[in-house]
């Protein structure tokens, strides 16, 4: 035969043996559940669930525009464990597995179960269902993304950050930038026009994250800073190969790490840790203290007492990882919370009453105390972090082989285990007419109805969210600002309730464009 067709015919025959390999190990792998007798749903090759077309659609190939629905980029997951959830306890099954690719994930539906996993046995699940590669991006090593020793390491130093002592610090840095939010949005409302509450709120809490965490003035505010307007939307809406490359992590994480993918984008890294480095080597220069977290960082790493040494990839790494991890959830907090309101104008009055009452007892300022007394705007918080939890799933991976309490079933080492947060927040079960915001789910009265382990905008457990307290301090805090002084309206063409999407483990709707009226 012709030495050409000869070739191809063999490559061709090489390529379907290989895809043959895949697609049969895939289906033993399939098998996985029905083998230890655990409920599940029934998986499709090659992503282990139904919604195939449309996770391979959003994953790679989804428009980035400030009004589309942003690309998921399958970086863990998301709406998609609410219809697992729903799915699951129609089954009438407290957990059940399901499979992402050919990895093998338990969704837990039991309240009780979701508190031993996350409390109870939390030892024997301790770390993230997230890629990490330390090894070949020390910048990396964060908190968030530590495991095992790691991050028992990291966290038992990192615990006393946000102290109450920490809060009247952190206080008086958000109240400070709540000046120039303010300022903002007067310029906002003279000009009349629907503004992209997204891009408006970033800034915000991006200056918080740069005064509190890094002692710097990024001025985003009141500048068009597009270094880090560039960060937030890289983080957001990673590109084409950042996708694939997350993509590539969730599906084979060890070839992933040989490989050496790198799921957070590389310019943000290097940008980021670059500032943190001649910050801390300034600082050192000119022996200057400060009251931030970079100081606190800087503290541990010069700090003896125990062998294992805080390091200065580590000092950086989290320094990134509190920017990632805190600037978006908090936004988005806000931003929901603003929508909500805007919806309902009567809410919106009640609540700007409530806030002037407090401010006149402290002669008009916003005081430490007085934001304490605001019990009914942290109400409204927490109904929004209710309705739209800026996490959608909590996840854990099995440390070593366990039996999962209240059960007979060992979960295995290494499989995945999710807490669909999203679809215990909106189960009608749970929380009564849940499409609809009502803060008073929240209040004195109500409170003790919310079942324990129902309600997780913040996960549970020793791996909770570290920065919760900072986090609702500054929502809070840019809410009193914007709501004592502006009526808010957004854009009647909304449509309701809001899209989200549906692959990735945060919270993306539409942008939402607002009006401020100075009041
Ligand atoms: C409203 C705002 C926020 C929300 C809704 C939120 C939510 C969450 C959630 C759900 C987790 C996972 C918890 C778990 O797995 O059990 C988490 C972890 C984390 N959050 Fe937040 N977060 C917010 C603000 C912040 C802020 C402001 C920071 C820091 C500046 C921060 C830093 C972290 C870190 C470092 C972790 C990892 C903790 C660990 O692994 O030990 N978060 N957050």
């Amino acid at each position: 035969m012709f030495s050409t067709e000869r070739f191809l015919l063999e490559l061709l025959l090489v390529i379907g043996s290989g895809l043959l390999s895949v697609y049969v190990y895939f289906k033993y792998c399939y098998t996985y559940w029905a083998k230890k007798g655990v409920p599940y749903l029934e998986p499709s090759f090659p992503l282990g669930k139904n919604n195939v077309e449309e996770v391979i659609k959003k994953s790679l190939f989804s428009f980035v525009g400030n009004n589309e629905i942003i690309g998921s980029e399958s970086f863990g997951h998301g709406l998609e464990a609410s219809d697992w959830y729903k799915s699951l306890k129609k089954m009438g099954v407290k957990f059940g597995g399901v499979y992402n690719f050919c990895n093998k994930v338990l969704v837990l539906v039991d309240l009780d179960l979701i508190k031993n996993v996350t409390i109870k046995q939390y030892n024997s699940f301790l770390n993230r269902e997230f890629y990490s590669n330390v090894k070949h991006f020390p910048e990396t090593a964060a908190l968030f993304l530590a495991e095992t020793e790691d991050w028992r390491f990291m966290r038992h130093k990192m615990t006393p950050m946000f102290t109450s002592a920490k809060m009247r610090y952190i206080f008086d840095c958000v109240n400070k930038c709540s000046l120039m939010l303010e300022e903002l949005c007067n310029k906002a409302a003279s000009s009349k026009d629907y503004f992209n509450l997204r891009l408006f709120i970033d800034k915000f809490t991006m200056d918080n994250i740069g005064v509190v965490v890094f002692g710097l003035e990024f001025n985003c505010l009141l500048t068009e800073n597009t270094k880090f307007r560039e960060i937030a939307d890289k983080a957001r809406r990673p590109d084409f190969s950042g996708r694939f490359q997350r993509l590539a992590s969730r599906i084979a994480p060890g070839l992933s790490k040989i490989l050496r993918i790198q799921t957070v984008d590389k310019g943000t890294i290097h940008f980021l840790s670059e500032m943190v480095r001649n910050n801390v080597e300034t600082r050192r220069k000119s022996n200057i203290r400060r009251n931030d977290v970079t100081q606190l960082f800087m503290d541990l790493q010069e700090n003896n007492e125990s062998n294992k040494k805080f390091t200065m990839n580590e000092l950086i790494g989290n320094s990134i990882g509190f920017f990632l991890a805190g600037f978006d959830t908090s936004s988005k907090t806000m931003q929901f919370t603003l929508l909500e309101l805007a919806r309902n104008q009567a809410l919106q009055d009640k609540i700007r009453q409530h806030i002037q009452s407090v401010l006149k007892k402290y002669d008009g300022e916003l005081t430490y105390e007085g934001l304490q007394e605001m019990t009914f705007l942290r109400q409204a918080v927490d109904e929004t972090l209710r309705l739209y939890p800026p996490v959608l799933t909590i996840s854990r991976i099995a440390t070593e082989d366990c039996k999962l309490e209240g059960t007979d079933f060992v979960v295995e080492k290494g499989t995945t285990i999710v807490v669909p947060v999203i679809g215990l927040h909106r189960d009608p079960d749970l929380f009564p007419n849940p499409e609809k915001y009502d803060p008073e789910r929240f209040s004195v009265e109500n409170k003790s109805n919310i079942k324990p382990n129902s309600y997780l905008p913040f996960g549970d457990g020793p791996r909770n969210c570290i920065g919760k307290r900072f986090g609702l301090m500054q929502v809070q805090i840019g809410l009193v600002k914007i709501l004592n002084s502006f009526r808010i309206e957004v854009n009647p063409n909304m449509k309701y309730p809001l899209e989200i999407g549906k692959s990735q483990f945060l919270l993306e709707t539409k942008d939402i464009y607002a009006k401020a009226i100075k009041l």
